[in-house]
């Protein structure tokens, strides 16, 4: 057949000739069409069980491969030849794989290689045309899946749609209910099946499956010659479209795209031979009528006047408009004739005979459909679309911003939980504290019950079940005989045994608090590192982005690291050597026998530890040898820490004392050892100076401060001799400046943090404090917690709340007194709004407003020169106020980003301020938060903060966000600088 085919087409193997001419068009390459006439064979068939029962007889020989014959003599004149040649002749004894190899393969794998190609059955009714495409379709199939699973190299894309034409009305044979389809003429394709499923094949079984189902609803009618008489014809078609493995994303590829088409066209008939009528009738008549139609396009095809002019009737029927690219267009056709060689039907094989051998001579003009692929990147394009969705669905890290965004948010919302978490862990350790403190109580009352009775009755036997009471009890039997004394001497020593008792159990759930209360000291401990390690990381940055500026700069730096270095290994080797003696022996006290007193001592210790910190840190500022070798100032400042902090008070009073002898932090991160004015004065003046020493005359003015005086510095005069000495130390100056400036700015930032501890750390103070206060309970030396009264759970909710307002109120004034930051309060308003678990925030807040409302006046009695101190106060609100007015220009420029013209509008006009005035940003920005007594400006004024500086969402935020962070460790690095476990202390 291969050669054959070659023949006919003049060319060379079945697409070893194709070749492509000129460049890309329309994403199709057009390549060099290949002239091909039909490959046309008949098939006999056997006489059936009936034709031969009616006693019909053969009138058909094959002669040949190629020719069959009329096997009687014809006249002369006859009309008829008496043999017919074609491409093959299959006998009635050929099996239908032989007829789809020699007949129908090559045509079919044409499809795989890009040439559309139609393979027809025609014949007359019961000749065997279903019976034949059956066999081709199912030949066809597996010879297309063995080509895939060889082909390796390419990637195949299967469809499958199936029509019938009953009728003259097409039918989707996959989707019946469809309804009658409309032909559509599509300029590319052609004539185009309205509608038609189309199916895309996942495998051998699945085509079968579809196969099948087409087989299934074909119309199928009984006849006189037929008892399952086809009465539509079918078009199975197979879309095989393939392109090669492998190609890199965006590279243009080919792809190879072509139809196979299996055609089992009904048979014709005579009413006379099939005695049809009514519906059947019609059905012939519709099928003869197509089928003359196929015959007159085959006939004009044939006839040699198919020209370009001629008019070819392919839309005289459906079967021809649809068929149209297989006969004498751009496909191979192979059409299979089948016949029955009876004697009855003579004249309708002739018919066949003769349409065959019209056949023969219709030329198809078949080419290789080498296409770029419009549905291959639109496929392509889809499965990136698909895959760029799923990637938004499921963000990735590093996709976009808007997907860091929210992995930013994922992890808050998770660390949020943990927080939350972790409050609640809290919150139940210390209702258990409380139940602790309950079952004290009661079991004192029973203790005091017990000694009540015991001091009149002997215990009853089985009434203790401890060790010392049984003994008690065998000692009381034979001591009854002693008399009073001995009585007296037992009754002493029951009472011991009970304490003892009583005293060993509280001890051991203070241990265990204790333990968690330790937990959270890892955890503020872990804050204490990060700070310390931003610093050295921010120190770092520092250095080497001015690392240009000049050398002494860069050594300064240097010198500040080593600093802090030298002041994390002080405070590791604090708590290595003498934290922990000290430590054991107060916390022995608290565990053994609840020594109140070495309690003391042990937070004392507390105190004195982060003191060192905060000293370390004033030194590192205050007495850093860049700054004093920078401003060259021959007297510098001293100032005692003691001069503007209590001592610790020794009363009992521990817990005022912790609170008042902490070193708050000012809202702008001060802390009250005068920070801005004693910035370079060196350490060791600080320690040893009397607070006296601290003058106003001695104090550097703003023009000597950090700077460099000609008439104070000798050296300085006399290289002001020199213009260029002189340039040189003005930059020099002015880098040192700068450099300090922002070193400060690091160091302000590291205190604010130490700040932040000291507020976590009063936490942890106040519970220890009830858990000394439990011990003291056990003792029933002391009374019960005095704050108990104070917290919510002793409040009815209406008392809470109206403690809570009153709070806040109190500390909305102090904010406003002390300048706090308007972030700050806006902060703390939105986020503490009455839940009795903000009563410890609210505690610390007010007790720190409180502080620091009272350092002032508190300086004023302690200075020796009331007026430096006045001075001070000054400078500090000053620097407050500095900040505030930072902060309210900030807002007034985000005012910008975050609101729309619109909302600023809507916001000028609540607030008063006239459209029509100029910087109303600003106005805005300096109304908020300036009335701490109006509740609904307060309300307001955080309203418009929050919004403007997104801050936070008001209700998104965590508390413990603010100040109190609880949050679990990110790192498991040990925790080294500050105060020791409390473990330690109890010897745990
Ligand atoms: N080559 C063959 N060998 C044996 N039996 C055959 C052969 N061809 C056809 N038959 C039998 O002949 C009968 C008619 O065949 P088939 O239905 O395929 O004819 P048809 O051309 O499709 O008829 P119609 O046009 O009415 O649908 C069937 O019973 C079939 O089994």
């Amino acid at each position: 057949m291969a050669a054959s085919l070659a023949r006919a087409a003049g060319v060379g193997g079945t697409d070893g000739g194709t070749t492509v001419e000129g460049g890309l068009s329309g994403g199709k390459i057009k390549a060099k069409d290949r002239e091909e006439k039909l490959y046309v064979t008949v098939r006999v068939r056997p006489l059936s069980s009936k034709e031969v029962a009616q006693g019909e007889t053969v009138d058909w020989d094959c002669t040949n491969e190629h020719t069959i014959s009329f096997k009687h003599s014809q006249p002369e004149r006859s009309p008829y030849p008496s043999s017919y040649t074609f491409d093959r002749v299959f006998g009635p004894d050929c099996p239908t794989k032989q007829v789809y190899n020699e007949g129908a393969k090559q045509v079919a794998l044409s499809a795989l290689t890009g040439i559309n190609s139609t393979i027809f059955a025609y014949g007359q009714t019961s000749s065997g045309k279903t019976y034949t495409m059956r066999g081709i379709v199912e030949s066809a199939v597996i010879d297309v899946y063995n080509h895939i699973q060889k082909t390796q190299e390419r990637e195949f894309v299967l469809k499958i749609s199936g029509l019938e034409i009953y009728n003259e009305v097409v039918k989707d044979l996959l989707n019946p209910d469809s309804g009658p389809l409309r032909l559509l003429d599509d300029p590319d394709r052609g004539t185009v099946v309205e509608k038609l499923k189309e199916e895309i094949v996942r495998d051998y079984d699945h085509l079968q499956q579809m196969i099948r189902i087409c087989e299934v609803q074909r119309q199928v009618g009984e006849t006189m010659l037929n008892d399952t008489s086809s009465r539509s014809h079918q078009i199975i078609r197979l879309t095989l479209e393939s392109y090669p493995r492998g190609v890199p994303d965006g590279s243009p590829f080919k792809s190879l795209i072509a139809s196979l088409n299996f055609v089992d066209l009904a048979g014709s008939e005579r009413a006379s031979q099939t005695l049809a009528e009514g519906s059947r009738l019609k059905e012939g008549c519709h099928i003869n009528r197509s089928l003359l139609t196929l015959s007159s396009v085959i006939r004009k095809l044939s006839g040699g006047s198919k020209s370009k002019s001629g008019h070819i009737p392919y839309r005289d029927s459906k079967l021809t408009r649809i068929l149209q690219h297989s006969l004498g267009g751009n496909a191979r056709t192979a059409i299979i004739c089948t016949m029955c060689p009876a004697h009855s039907h003579v004249e309708q094989t002739r018919n066949t005979l003769a349409f065959a051998t019209r056949a023969k001579e219709v030329t198809n003009s078949a080419h290789v459909n080498l296409v770029i692929s419009d549905k291959v990147l639109v496929k392509q394009l889809q499965k990136e679309v698909a895959r760029l969705e799923a990637e938004l669905r499921v963000p990735e890290a590093s996709f976009c911003s808007e997907a860091l965004l929210q992995e930013k948010e994922l992890l808050i919302q998770k660390m949020q939980s943990e927080m939350k978490e972790l409050v609640m862990q809290r919150d139940l350790a210390q209702v258990r504290l409380n139940e602790l403190v309950k079952k004290m109580e009661a079991d004192d009352q029973a203790k005091q019950l017990d000694q009540g009775q015991s001091a009149s009755h002997l215990p009853s036997p089985g009434l203790d079940i401890d060790h010392d009471t049984v003994l008690y009890e065998d000692e009381v039997v034979e001591g009854a005989a002693f008399g009073a004394i001995a009585r007296e001497q037992q009754l002493d020593r029951r009472n011991r045994s009970m304490r003892l008792r009583q005293s060993t159990s509280a001890s051991l759930m203070l241990v265990q608090e204790i333990r968690k209360l330790e937990l959270l000291q890892d955890e503020v401990g872990e804050d204490a590192n990060r700070a310390l390690e931003a610093l050295q990381k921010e120190i770092e940055c520092l250095r080497l982005a001015q690392a240009g500026m000049n050398k002494d700069a860069a050594a300064t730096i240097g010198k500040l690291q080593a600093e802090i270095h030298e002041l994390h290994h002080q405070t590791m080797s604090a708590d290595k050597k003498d934290m922990p003696d000290r430590g054991l022996t107060s916390l022995q006290a608290l565990g053994d026998n609840n020594d109140k007193s070495k309690a003391d001592a042990a937070i004392a210790t507390l105190e004195e530890q982060l003191e060192s910190v905060q000293m370390s840190l004033d030194r590192m500022v205050l007495g850093s040898p860049a700054s004093k070798a920078l401003t060259e100032t021959p007297s510098p400042v001293k100032v005692s820490t003691t001069s503007v902090r209590k001592k610790p008070p020794s009363s009992s009073s521990t817990r005022q004392r912790l609170f008042a002898d902490s070193p708050p932090c000012s809202p702008n991160g001060r802390t009250s050892s005068g920070f801005e004015h004693n910035q370079n004065t060196p350490p060791q003046i600080v320690e040893n100076s009397s607070p006296c020493v601290y003058s106003k005359s001695k104090r550097p003015t703003p023009g000597r401060t950090g700077g460099v005086s000609s008439k104070e510095s000798p050296t300085v005069h006399r290289r002001s001799n020199s213009v260029d000495i002189r340039k040189m130390q003005k930059m020099f100056k002015t880098a040192a400046e700068e450099n300090i400036k922002s070193i400060r700015a690091y160091v302000t930032e590291l205190k604010e943090r130490v700040a932040k501890l000291q507020y976590q750390k009063q936490l942890l103070v106040c519970q220890v404090l009830e858990l000394e206060a439990n011990g003291n309970a056990c003792d029933g030396t002391e009374d019960a917690i005095k704050e108990d009264n104070h917290t919510p759970s002793a409040q009815s909710p209406s008392a809470w709340q109206a403690s809570f307002e009153k709070q806040r109120m109190q500390i909305i004034e102090l904010w406003d007194m002390c300048q706090v930051s308007i972030i700050h309060r806006t902060q703390f308003y939105l986020l503490f709004k009455g839940d009795p678990a903000d009563a410890i925030y609210m505690e610390v807040e007010l007790r720190r407003l409180t502080w620091l409302k009272e350092h002032t006046s508190e300086t004023d009695l302690q200075s020796p020169s009331p007026a430096v101190f006045q001075d001070e106060n000054v400078a500090f609100l000053s620097t407050s106020c500095r900040g505030l007015k930072r902060e309210r220009e900030l807002l007034a420029k985000r005012m910008r980003i975050r609101l729309t013209p619109e909302e600023r509008d809507e916001l000028f006009s609540k607030w008063g301020i006239p459209l029509d005035t100029k910087q109303r940003k600003l106005q805005l920005a300096y109304k908020v938060w300036t009335d701490p007594h109006d509740r609904d400006h307060i309300q307001a004024s955080a309203d418009v903060v929050a919004r403007v500086v997104g801050v936070w969402e008001p209700g998104s935020a965590s508390k413990e966000m603010f100040e109190l962070n609880f949050a679990p460790p990110n790192s498991q690095k040990p925790w080294h600088f500050g105060w020791n476990p409390l473990s330690s202390f109890l010897n745990l």
